[in-house]
């Protein structure tokens, strides 16, 4: 079969500059008012790896993502669009400050939206 498409992958700086991107976007996460409070009690030395997990096999990657699956790891959080919203913000600044790209940013934005059902639930 076709070798995958990795252009999002390589856009993103490749595995290090993922690892960068998350390195700023979860500090901004748990700075966030609009949000912080739902990270009271998580690991967040998981949450960065599932995160750089995640992108990286999002964007096309040779990664695999061992977390759980975002229905079950976001049920009961209550999540609304709002706090959603705020936390794409804090992604996109993230890429900003990591010199990605706009039109990497929105490609990597766009393959999140979708899981806005399986996360939202308030
Ligand atoms: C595009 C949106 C989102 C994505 C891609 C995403 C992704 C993830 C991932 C990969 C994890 C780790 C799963 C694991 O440990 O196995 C996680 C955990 C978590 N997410 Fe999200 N998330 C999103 C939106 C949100 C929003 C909007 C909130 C709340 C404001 C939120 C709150 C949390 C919390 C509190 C945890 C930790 C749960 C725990 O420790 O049990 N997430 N998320």
């Amino acid at each position: 079969h076709a070798p995958a498409d990795d252009s999002l992958y390589i856009g993103l700086g490749a595995k290090e500059g993922i690892r960068k991107i998350v390195a700023t976007f979860v500090p901004l996460v748990l700075a966030d008012a609009r949000i912080k409070e739902s990270f009271s009690e998580t690991d967040i030395k998981n949450l960065t790896l599932r995160l750089e997990q995640q992108f990286c096999v999002l964007a096309g990657g040779p990664c695999e993502y061992k977390g759980s699956k975002m229905t079950e790891v976001h049920d009961g959080l209550n999540v609304t669009n709002a706090q959603f919203n705020a936390l794409t913000e804090d992604l996109q600044i993230a890429m900003e400050r990591n010199g990605v790209p706009s039109r990497i940013q929105n490609k990597l934005v766009a393959l999140l939206a979708p899981m806005q059902r399986g996360i939202v639930t308030k």
